[in-house]
């Protein structure tokens, strides 16, 4: 493998040839979170070339900061896989970037390469040989053996990253926009490895760059849940056939409790004094301001939602205290994997992607989890017609029993925390759907009409 690394800042004439084809591309992959302002360039942080583009097959790693109209700053980082052809065969044509016109690859077709099997079996290959490419370097946990047999393919599901299965062995998960710093996506699941937690897959390797800064986790790879479904699917299969999911709600709870009880375990735990929990109050209002000027829809709610905020502002007056530790900090149906024999694994514990990194890997009060798993019961029974606000009630007591067995905290207790989560969750939601999936707004804003009202009943 033949590579190049490029000096922080240099706009190369590859990346100034390829500039107008990702300006079209990039904002409409689903992943891409800078959507609504246009792209007017990029700068290379990290050009890494992995397959040489004479060949048959040319390969490129970039790590680009994206720049947009009104957004200040150097721009996010973003990670790029492209392969490089003299055309692409049809079984390839959803992955088209473009023609490129001009430069180093002139006359050659660019394309998303994750779509295609080979690049994608060219990083197996390079997490298991722990290969050092340019900046990149691939790393493994070599008690875990990678067998170098395994077919790779893209998953199509909507993600926030992007995610290829290895013959149904292997998942490695590419992040798409990167940051320096300790990812808790891997931070996390190798801690509860670490303390011997089943409720995790443990990873099997991972790849970071190394730019001359603290490091970008670039990509996880963990064993595959064969056979499993997710929470969110299952979940609306049964709502489909009226069936009822208590059972397996109160399963749930037990495992975010037993992934709880590990990560107290494994990092440190902080007590959440009056200033710290008047602090919660006041972001999660600071929160609330934001998404009304982002979300119009959320402004005859804001006042009805400050109500909750407020209560939280009377515990800390109170003097009470919470005890805070690292959590999920993005839990939800989809985040949760049933294997075929039944048992539940939590996975993607990078927190709410739109949220800063430092303020993802802080401790936080566990509730803060099962405010997440509560809004999605709800979103389950609202995203259906007509909506099943009963099945979404006992599946909600049956998930805060079934985490108050193993933990011996029945999350329902502190209803004020509660409370105040999951309307900082649904506000969070709002801004999410609104951005991403507008079709999708009015399952969190049926939700803010209710935690909004006085006498909101939909407690667990
Ligand atoms: N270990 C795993 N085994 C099987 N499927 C998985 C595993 N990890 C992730 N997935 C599948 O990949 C999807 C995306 O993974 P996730 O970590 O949530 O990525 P993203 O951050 O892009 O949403 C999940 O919804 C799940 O269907
Ligand atoms: O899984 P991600 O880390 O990409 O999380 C983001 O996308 C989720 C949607 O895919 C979003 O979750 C919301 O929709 C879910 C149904 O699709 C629902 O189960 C969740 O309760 C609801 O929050 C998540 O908020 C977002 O961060």
């Amino acid at each position: 493998m033949a590579e190049t690394v490029t000096p922080y800042g240099r706009n190369t004439p590859l990346i100034a040839s390829l500039d107008p084809l990702l300006r079209t591309w990039l904002p409409r992959q689903r992943w891409f979170a800078g959507k609504g302002r246009p792209v007017t360039g990029f700068t290379p942080v990290a050009v890494t070339e992995l397959l040489p583009p004479d060949g048959r097959l040319g390969l490129y790693h970039l790590l680009l900061r994206v720049h947009q109209t009104g957004v200040p700053g150097p721009g996010d980082c973003y990670q790029f896989l492209i392969g490089v052809r003299e055309a692409l065969p049809p079984r390839l044509a959803p992955a088209l970037i473009g023609h490129v016109t001009q430069g180093p690859l002139a006359g050659r077709t660019v394309y998303e390469a994750l779509y295609d099997p080979r690049p994608a079996e060219v990083l197996l290959e390079a997490l298991r040989t722990q290969a050092r490419i340019g900046g990149l370097r691939f790393e493994r946990d070599p008690r875990q053996e990678i067998r170098t047999d395994l077919v790779a393919r893209l998953m199509t599901a909507e993600q926030s990253n992007s995610s290829v299965v290895y013959g149904d062995t292997f998942i490695l998960k590419l992040l798409r926009r990167v940051v320096t710093g300790v990812n808790p996506d891997l931070e996390l699941p190798l801690a509860l490895a670490r303390e011997g937690c089943p409720r995790v897959p443990a990873p099997t390797a991972w790849a970071y760059a190394e730019t001359g800064r603290e490091p970008y986790v670039l990509a996880v790879l963990q064993p595959y849940v064969r056979g499993g479904a997710d929470g969110w699917e299952l979940a609306l299969r049964e709502l489909a056939k009226g069936e009822d999911f208590a059972a397996e709600a109160r399963e749930l709870g037990r495992a975010t409790a037993e992934v709880h009880t590990a990560l107290a375990r494994a990092l440190p735990t902080v007590t959440l004094g009056h200033v710290q929990l008047q602090g919660l109050a006041d972001g999660m209002i600071e929160r609330l301001e934001a998404a009304v000027q982002a979300v119009p829809g959320l402004r005859p709610y804001a006042t009805g939602l400050r109500q909750a905020y407020a209560a939280l502002h009377r515990l800390a007056a109170e003097g009470d205290t919470r005890t805070a530790q690292r959590i999920h900090g993005d839990l939800h149906l989809g985040q949760c994997l049933r294997s075929a024999d039944g048992q539940w694994s939590l996975i993607d514990f990078e927190g709410e992607p739109a949220r800063p990194l430092a303020e993802r890997r802080l401790p936080q009060p566990p509730v803060r989890d099962i405010a997440g798993m509560l809004r999605s019961f709800d979103y389950a029974a609202h995203s259906v017609t007509p909506p099943a606000p009963d099945w979404a009630r006992g599946c909600r007591a049956a998930y805060c029993a079934g985490y108050a067995e193993v933990s011996g905290h029945d999350p329902r207790a502190d209803a004020e925390l509660l409370r105040a989560y999951e309307t900082d969750k649904a506000v969070y939601e709002a801004v999410y759907e609104a951005r991403h999936r507008p079709d999708w707004l009015p399952v969190p804003l049926s939700a803010i009409a209710r935690l909004a009202a006085p006498d909101q009943e939909a407690r667990p």
